[in-house]
């Protein structure tokens, strides 16, 4: 193996940079199966508990600073992560294929939206209620829950993690934080970044490992009263069920099974473009990634002739190079999902019309493939691949279209492509997503705005925007006479 980076990232407990194990492991370059990008540390439940004790014993005195104070340490976190958003994008793209471009603009996002949540240390903290009492005063204030558990996935290894751990010690609570194992290096970095800005000790703790330890462990543990987690909806429901059955409070943002639904109507250059954004940047690899291109018989011919001819040009390869549009899957594990997936659509009768080539003796890389003739119940068409892979699907009517479009367990994103406004809105109602687009791509989501799924896709709560208050806050309801 081809060492390029022997750095260890510890753990940060308690303020304080360690490790407790011996046991390292690599982070994988998946442009260059040979290259390591960093170790981290396979930490064992001893450490987990030491770094929830240090969240809960720094949780009253973190409570207690004032919110606008809290959103200063944002502030300067942002100026800290801006200022190294090269170094960290790098270092995304090394570690889990994204290409540099799409790098920067998530750590670029993660600055705004540091900014955001600590622009909320200055904003409302309740409302005035009239009570029926006119001597009383009654109004509530918000409190946050106490210490929070964070588990993110490694497909926005700096977005996701930013956009959990900003609102949580926003509104007061501490955090320990147990990143994806693919990603750790990027997310070691990201918490450099927030320690540096100067948060007092134990107030967020990172610890990396195996999810079925520090995972697991965070979703059980008696002392941690919220859990936030994006990820695969087995592990998910397993987190729910974990934290309901000790109360703790919990939300899950899962997997997607996203349509992009083509009309007669549509702009169909538009909807080509957004299909090959929304379905195949970052490898595919986001919950939000296109999946089932769901288009009306009357177009399909020509949508699938002019879809082909871009999603041939497009060029894979390491997410380094400058001329790459897409990089590898994020790792191997991924890899053998995707090319197994492909394998499913070839053998259920589904027709490849290009792509699901791979390289594996250079990299993880499958180029992107479109299948034809995907029938509903086909594998390809049900379960989330999560890599770069269009089933079509063809339908006469708008209705069918719809009703192909909710014929899956998951609702986070879907779009529609028409310039007919009768069927914007019946497509607006009749859609069961938590994320509705119109002529837009089925990705990418603005972090002022309540994001989250329907049905299998979450728990049915929401976070970013002001949605992240109800989640990391609990409401006091005080009544002055
Ligand atoms: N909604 C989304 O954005 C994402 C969806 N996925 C879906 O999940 C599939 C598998 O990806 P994968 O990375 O394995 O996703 P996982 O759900 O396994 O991992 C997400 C996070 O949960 C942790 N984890 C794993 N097991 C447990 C557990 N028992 N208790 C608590 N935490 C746990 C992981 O740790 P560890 O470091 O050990 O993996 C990681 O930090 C993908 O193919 C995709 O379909 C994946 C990533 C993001
Ligand atoms: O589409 C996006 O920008 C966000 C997607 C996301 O949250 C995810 O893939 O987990």
């Amino acid at each position: 193996m081809t060492i390029t980076v022997e750095q260890t990232y510890n753990n940060h407990i308690n303020g304080v940079w360690k490790t407790d194990s011996e046991e390292k492991k690599p982070s994988i370059n998946p442009a260059h199966p040979r290259e390591v990008v960093g170790y981290y540390t396979m930490s064992e439940s001893a450490t987990l508990h030491e770094a929830v004790e240090a969240a809960a014993a720094a949780k009253r005195e973190w409570r207690k600073m004032a919110e606008p104070a809290r959103g200063d340490i944002l502030y300067k976190a942002a100026a800290v992560l801006e200022a190294r958003v090269e170094e960290i994008a790098e270092t995304m793209t090394k570690e889990m294929g994204k290409t540099l471009p799409e790098a920067k603009g998530e750590t670029m996002r993660g600055v705004q939206i540091l900014r955001y949540y600590a622009g909320e240390g200055m904003r409302q903290n309740g409302d005035v209620i009239p009570s029926t009492d006119k001597d009383a005063l009654m109004f509530t204030n918000r409190t946050p829950l106490g210490v929070v558990g964070v588990i993110t996935p490694w497909n926005f290894p700096v977005a996701i993690p930013v956009w959990k751990i900003a609102p949580a010690l926003v509104y007061g609570n501490t955090v320990v934080f147990k990143p994806a194992q693919e990603a750790a290096v990027t997310a070691a970095k990201v918490v450099e970044c927030l320690a540096e800005a100067g948060l007092p000790e134990g107030v967020l703790n990172f610890v990396t490992g195996s999810g079925s330890v520090i995972g697991r462990g965070l979703a059980e543990h008696p002392d941690v009263n919220g859990i936030t987690f994006t990820g695969s909806e087995q592990v998910g429901r397993g987190i729910g069920q974990a934290a309901l059955a000790r109360g703790a409070k919990y939300q899950l943002e899962m997997g997607g099974k996203n349509p992009v639904i083509v009309t007669e109507d549509a702009d169909l250059d538009a909807a080509v473009d957004a299909v090959i954004s929304g379905g195949l940047k970052s490898t595919g690899q986001k919950c939000t990634a296109t999946s089932r291109v769901i288009v009306q018989s009357g177009v399909y011919e020509g949508f699938k002739e002019k879809l082909l001819t871009k999603v041939k040009d497009i060029k894979v390869g390491d997410g380094m190079n400058k001329d790459s549009w897409m990089g590898p899957c994020a790792s191997e594990k991924q890899f053998r999902s995707v090319t197994s997936y492909i394998e499913t659509g070839k053998q259920e009768g589904a027709a490849l019309l290009c792509g699901g080539e791979t390289m594996p003796e250079e990299g993880y890389y499958v180029t992107p493939a479109v299948f034809d003739n995907v029938d509903p119940d086909m594998t390809i068409a049900r379960e989330e691949i999560f890599g770069p892979v269009l089933a079509l699907m063809k339908v006469e009517t708008l209705e069918e279209a719809i009703e192909t479009a909710n014929d899956t367990e998951y609702g986070l994103s879907a779009s529609i492509f028409t310039n007919n406004i009768q069927e914007s809105l019946s497509f607006m109602d009749d859609i069961e997503a938590g994320l509705v687009r119109i002529n837009a791509e089925s990705a990418g989501v603005e972090l002022q705005a309540p994001f989250g799924g329907m049905k299998n896709s979450s728990s049915h709560s929401r976070e970013q925007g002001e949605a992240a208050k109800e989640f990391f806050t609990s409401i006091k309801t005080v009544l002055v006479k």
